[in-house]
């Protein structure tokens, strides 16, 4: 084993070393760094430089290969962080106006890889690769809750006027004789569609946090006409960036140095801009490429107020008729919304989503998740390894590339089975911004500012609601359900049983060529639940909308494409699971249970009398309907 030390004067002697890595695939690097005088080299350097420490081993095999057959290197990332820290590990940081001392330190020590981060050097250039198209994103100076100085009265007057106007709106929408020429089905719907487009306006007007709230939204089709959900829809990708200086400013403030020091390059045009933040690239001064993801500045009071207010306008639905009153649970709502949203703005719970997340995929080559720099990360402020992508609906760029689509439709389904149905930990919001496609095919995961978990005790229920879904037993599937909490109990449950019965009989007794789309079943679903005791959890609708849109895009890619024919394994080794558990004492229970209740019946009524029973109990339960004919009636 040969090792090599060396010491370098400069900096960038360092970078070239690590870049010329390439040469050395048997090589693996351990580097220390201490600070010296800078005597020579670039001049726009700080004085204060660094000597590396490297040592150079020769390692049994050669160095690693990523899994899209790009060779991976470990580089060090904390040396620049570290620069800017005192001995005691604390800097000096601009929180909210006012000065805070920081524990760097602990941030970074919060994880283990960020002293050696992957770096793919199969893309070769020290650059960034050009982005196709890259959009000039409207700017946010035009909006008043871009202003960090907003007031909070005027705030208040924003919100309110908006609710005012939407209700008066819905009022107009529902009421019959406000129709000129009289009133039509097709009149109202157009008018909906009308008041959906002004709802989408104010709602980007209203900013950030409304607009979250309206894509949140969008996933609620059992709350919300179709109109609007449609058009919230349309949220998604129209959302104004704010500008550069701003950035700059924020992201030294979070992370406690320049910009300058932090990155060897950063780009000023954001390459996404979303409702929270926007996305820059930048590169190390390893030379790493990465995005900085950084939110919005303000965004935390502004939310504050918000969901004060919003809390308000909760209560008022809750009591008024126009919004459905007491036949939906607003609070409740309003109480999962504000959880969402707060843990959405904060970087380090995504982070920590991202890393929980690739663990889970660590076994499967064909998932990729970027890795987080959490030296350059904070709560507003968050770093991930650039894992650039053909975004998974882009079909051009996909089949330039020469991509089978079929098998990432089927991919993209899978990994969603994978995390619903084994890992139990899930991507709420896997839209095709969100979903792109790396050089060997394997799908590419963003943002987990989002994510939603299925514990085990609620993996079991659900393979049990499965399960009597399978065995098309109605009064199993209300009683799975009631366990699950997606259904209250109240006195009469019949028209619930007549649904569920009605579903399962309809909707999921077709034959291959009649199948129903998943998004067509997810909309009979919510249309039977709403005049229901139904309360999905957001969980649930999270998941339908998820698998809905994962089937749209399947669809998109590859015509021939099946949900069915992908979820077929995993469907039977869930029965043969449950199969199993029912080979045991169970087994024997039920059998037991069925000799005795046949035993009884015959034992003591004729079939005939006990078929009668069975009706009565049907009639009882409302599932039958009687037609007498009245004699009298027909005689006269
Ligand atoms: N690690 C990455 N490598 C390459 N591009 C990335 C990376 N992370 C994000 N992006 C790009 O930035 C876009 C926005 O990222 P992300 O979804 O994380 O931001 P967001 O603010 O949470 O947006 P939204 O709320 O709309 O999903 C992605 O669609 C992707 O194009």
């Amino acid at each position: 084993m040969a090792a090599i030390l060396a010491s370098q004067g400069c900096y960038c002697h360092n970078i070239d070393l690590i870049n010329q890595g390439r040469d050395m695939d048997n090589l693996s690097f351990s580097s220390s760094i201490s600070s010296f005088e800078r005597k020579t080299c670039n001049p726009t350097l700080t004085n204060k430089e660094f000597r590396f420490h490297v040592e150079a081993r020769q390692t049994e095999s050669p160095s690693r290969v990523g899994t899209n057959g790009r060779s991976v290197k470990m580089v060090p990332a904390s040396e620049v962080v570290k620069r800017n820290n005192p001995p005691n590990g604390k800097v000096n940081k601009m929180v909210n106006g006012t000065k805070q001392v920081i524990n760097v330190a602990g941030l970074a020590k919060k994880n283990s890889t960020s002293a050696l981060v992957k770096a793919l050097k199969g893309k070769g250039s020290n650059e960034l690769p050009p982005v196709e198209e890259l959009k000039v994103l409207p700017s946010d100076e035009s909006f008043s809750w871009a202003n960090e100085n907003y007031n909070s009265w005027q705030r208040i007057i924003d919100v309110w006027s908006f609710v005012l106007s939407l209700q008066i709106r819905i009022l107009f929408d529902n009421a019959k004789w406000a129709y000129l020429g009289g009133f039509s089905e097709d009149k109202q719907k157009n008018r909906r569609r009308k008041t959906a487009s002004w709802l989408r306006e104010s709602v980007l007007q209203l900013g950030p946090t409304f607009i979250k709230l309206g894509q949140l939204s969008s996933t609620r089709s059992d709350l919300f006409p179709r109109e609007f959900v449609d058009e919230l829809a349309k949220l998604q990708d129209r959302v104004p960036a704010f500008s550069p200086e701003k950035a700059r400013h924020f992201i030294k403030n979070e992370l406690g140095a320049p910009i300058e020091q932090l990155f060897k390059t950063f780009e000023d045009r954001p390459i996404a801009a979303a409702s929270l933040g926007q996305v820059h690239r930048a590169i190390l001064h390893n030379g790493e490429k990465v995005v900085v993801k950084v939110q919005r500045p303000g965004l935390k009071r502004l939310f504050d107020i918000d969901l004060r207010n919003l809390k308000l306008i909760a209560e008022y639905f809750q009591r008024s008729e126009t919004f459905g009153g007491p036949t939906r649970d607003w609070i409740g709502i309003y109480d999962e919304c504000a959880t969402i949203l707060y843990q959405e703005i904060d970087y380090i719970n995504e982070g920590k989503n991202a890393d929980r997340f690739r663990r889970d995929f660590r076994n499967i080559k064909w998932v990729r998740v970027p890795l987080v720099f959490w030296d350059y990360t904070a709560t507003k402020v968050l770093t991930l390894e650039y894992v650039p992508g053909v975004k998974i609906n882009e079909l051009k760029a996909l089949d330039l590339q020469g991509y089978n689509r079929s098998q990432i439709a089927s991919r993209a389904i899978e990994a969603y089975l994978i995390q619903i149905l084994k890992t139990g930990f899930f991507h709420a919001d896997p839209h095709p911004g969100n979903l792109a496609v790396d050089l060997d095919e394997a799908l590419i995961y963003y943002d987990f500012g989002m994510m939603g978990e299925i514990k085990s005790f609620t993996r079991e229920r659900l393979l049990d609601l499965f399960y009597a879904v399978y065995e098309k037993d109605a009064k199993k599937v209300i009683q799975r359900l009631i366990d699950l909490e997606a259904l209250q109990p109240t006195g009469d449950m019949s028209s619930v049983r007549r649904s569920v019965q009605f579903f399962l009989d309809n909707l999921l007794s077709q034959s291959p060529d009649q199948q129903q789309t998943l998004a067509a079943i997810g909309e009979d679903l919510f249309a039977i639940a709403q005049d229901q005791p139904f309360r999905f959890p957001s969980t649930f609708t999270f998941v339908i909308r998820a698998f809905s849109t994962l089937e749209g895009i399947g669809n998109i890619l590859d015509p021939d494409f099946s949900f069915v024919k992908v979820a077929a394994p995993y469907a039977q080794e869930l029965l043969d699971l449950k199969q199993q558990q029912q080979s045991g004492t169970q087994l024997v229970e039920q059998i037991r249970k069925q000799a005795d209740d046949a035993r009884s019946s015959t034992m003591s009524m004729p079939s005939r009398v006990q078929r009668i029973e069975e009706f009565v109990k049907q009639l009882e339960a409302g599932d039958l309907k009687l037609r007498v004919r009245v004699l009298e009636v027909i005689i006269s």
